[in-house]
């Protein structure tokens, strides 16, 4: 894929959030979130409901926060003309009419910003996507990637400095996600400061240099994808064992400190591994040496809910 930059423009962006919190009526959606997101592409990880549409919506000026403080390059974000020019939102919402063809939509979307020259505008922007093709196709008759695509060139049609995305890749075929991601990242190669949002870490970490994570309204962690899954893994572990002699092996696991808990139920060994990589390299040793069959061992809590309880435990510890 090529792509062209526009260099008038200054690209090094920095979004920073200092204690923000957001509440509706009495529901709190985000709460006390302190962040810097700097040029580059991050992800913005977390479950439904986490709050990762709110903060978005407030880094992009369309909310404003309830307390604390949202700025881009040390200027308030919240009714602040100047910074909404530098500023894109793909919003989750299929915020498109079906009736207009790719071309009226971004080009509208370069009137609306007051362009000197929408029409170019428009250009470039489909351009980058690679949606110029299919231009004057009705946004009705196109894919799911290709109207995420459209969305994309009328967030970037006024060349912002900052593109915020909320779950960008929901909904898309693995062609078109690879796509998209492709897309993604180029746009936070060519220094652009870049945020999506997302609740499922494979994708976070196939596009994003740096992760945040977002639980329950609150920031749960923050680092590059191998920092995530270093904590992800850290963290206690639930087993389940079935063997050919359930009380002697949980006799001799008690015994090591790579267990935190075990207990013996009908259905096998439940085991809390507190030391993931101890565990599971003792575990075929202590039936080697036991002559006990292991029939089956799998982890209880893998889903990702259970990670994320973990990491706002911990953030909150
Ligand atoms: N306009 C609103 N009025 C009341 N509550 C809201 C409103 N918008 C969001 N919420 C609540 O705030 C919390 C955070 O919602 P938000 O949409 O920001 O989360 P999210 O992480 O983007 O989730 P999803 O991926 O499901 O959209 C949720 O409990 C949600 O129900």
């Amino acid at each position: 894929m090529t792509m062209t930059t526009t260099p008038t423009t200054t690209r090094h962006s920095v979004v920073e959030l200092t204690q923000v919190s957001r509440w509706y009526g009495n529901v709190v959606a985000v709460n006390d979130v302190t962040m810097t997101i700097g040029p580059g592409v991050t992800g913005l990880l977390g479950p439904n409901g986490a709050g990762k549409s709110t903060l978005l919506h407030m880094m992009a000026g369309f909310l404003a926060p309830s307390g604390g403080s949202a700025t881009l390059n040390g200027r308030r974000i919240w009714r602040n003309h100047e910074i909404y020019r530098l500023i894109g939102l793909v919003p989750e919402k299929e915020a498109v009419y079906g009736f207009l063809t790719g071309w009226q939509f971004v080009l509208s979307a370069a009137r609306l910003h007051g362009l000197p020259s929408p029409a170019d505008a428009a250009t470039r922007a489909l351009d980058l996507v690679e949606m110029s093709p299919a231009k004057d196709r009705r946004i009705e008759t196109y894919s799911k990637g290709m109207r995420q695509r459209v969305k994309v060139a009328a967030a970037l049609v006024h060349d912002p400095q900052v593109l915020l995305l909320d779950e960008p890749f929901n909904g898309m075929d693995p062609r078109q996600r690879l796509h998209l991601m492709d897309l993604v990242r180029q746009l936070g190669e060519a220094g652009r400061t870049i945020l999506f949002s997302s609740h499922i870490l494979e994708e976070v970490e196939r596009v994003a240099q740096q992760i945040e994570v977002l639980v329950a309204g609150r920031h749960a962690a923050s680092g590059n994808f191998r920092e995530i899954r270093r904590r992800m893994t850290d963290r206690p572990h639930l087993f389940r064992v079935r063997s050919s002699d359930d009380r002697r092996l949980a006799a001799a696991l008690i015994a090591d400190a790579s267990s935190s808990a075990v207990s013996l139920t009908d259905q096998g060994v439940e085991v809390q591994a507190v030391d993931f990589s101890r565990f599971t390299s003792l575990l075929p040793k202590l039936a080697r040496d036991l002559d006990i069959h292991l029939w089956q061992v799998s982890p209880t809590d893998e889903d990702l809910e259970s990670v994320f309880s973990y990491l706002i435990s911990r953030s909150s510890a």
